[in-house]
């Protein structure tokens, strides 16, 4: 399957060359104490793509994002990151190496100003760099400017999503992790956020997202990958799941041609 068309803003369009694979999970088993949830799951995620986690509840989708954060330490198999090993590095050994991730929920301090929560996200810049990034933020999301100053929690829930991914975007992440970022937000304001994680991937971030509202983004990721009882039981292009008649069974957790 070719890689997905782009397009530049003067016109010019072009398939790029297929994107090399940047992060590899090998037989990875991980869970929260005695309870395994990843089952020696094999998968990969390819640089500048969005891949989307899909699968039932439960399946273990946010666990494969914990894991590969350091949030959950892998029992057994290999996390390999531009093909060096990553698996159990600390959150902030992973974030040193471009690796951001955004929760599910909110994870915004609602009391705090939009200013001093984008700011939280630059600690652990260089002092000299810190305004500048901030500043590039904001660039990017110029509905803040004005209300920097305010609280936090007057912001809408698209907002505050679209807060926490600039404040997660202050390093300048290669990878960006996702947890079900649609939760709680209209259809228009969710379509607003999956656009913005187009724009990213295209601009080079790789996205690892999980998310619940399957269809609309299956619509801008590149690829799929369906968990079930934490494993990766079907890899495919996301336009091939999309034009499937089958994909409410998907939905519902039963893999087509999956064995
Ligand atoms: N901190 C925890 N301690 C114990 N069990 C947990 C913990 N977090 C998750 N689990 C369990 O691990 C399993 C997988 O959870 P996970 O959140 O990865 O699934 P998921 O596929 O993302 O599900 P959902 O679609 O419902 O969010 C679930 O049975 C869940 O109850």
């Amino acid at each position: 399957m070719a890689a997905r068309r782009r397009c530049s803003p003067t016109g010019r369009c072009w398939r790029p060359i297929l994107a090399p694979d940047l992060i590899r999970f090998e037989d990875v088993s991980a869970g929260y104490g005695a309870l395994t949830i990843l089952d020696h799951l094999s998968a990969t995620v390819r640089a500048g793509e969005i891949t989307l986690l899909i699968g039932p509840n439960g399946a273990g989708k946010s666990t494969v994002l914990k894991t590969f954060f350091g949030l959950v330490k892998p029992s057994a198999g290999r996390i390999l990151f531009q093909d060096e090993e990553v698996g159990g590095l600390s959150p902030a050994a992973l974030l040193r190496r471009g690796i951001a991730f955004v929760p599910q929920g909110r994870n915004l301090f609602p009391s705090l100003s939009v200013a001093h929560n984008l700011e939280l996200g630059a600690v652990t810049l260089p002092r000299a760099l810190r305004a500048e990034r901030c500043a590039e933020a904001l660039a990017r999301f110029p509905g803040f400017a004005e209300r920097i100053r305010n609280q936090a929690s007057t912001l809408s829930g698209g907002e505050q999503k679209q807060l926490e991914i600039a404040r997660a975007l202050l390093l300048r992440p290669e990878v960006l992790l996702i947890d079900e970022p649609s939760i709680g937000l209209s259809p228009i304001v969710s379509r607003d956020v999956f656009r913005l994680l187009r724009s990213l991937a295209d601009a080079g971030t790789t996205v690892l997202m999980v998310e619940q509202n399957v269809r609309s983004a299956l619509a801008i990721a590149d690829r799929v990958l369906l968990l079930e009882g934490g494993r990766v039981v079907l890899d495919s292009p996301a336009a091939a799941l999309l034009d499937d008649p089958d994909l409410n069974r998907v939905f519902l957790g039963r893999a087509v041609g999956a064995g």
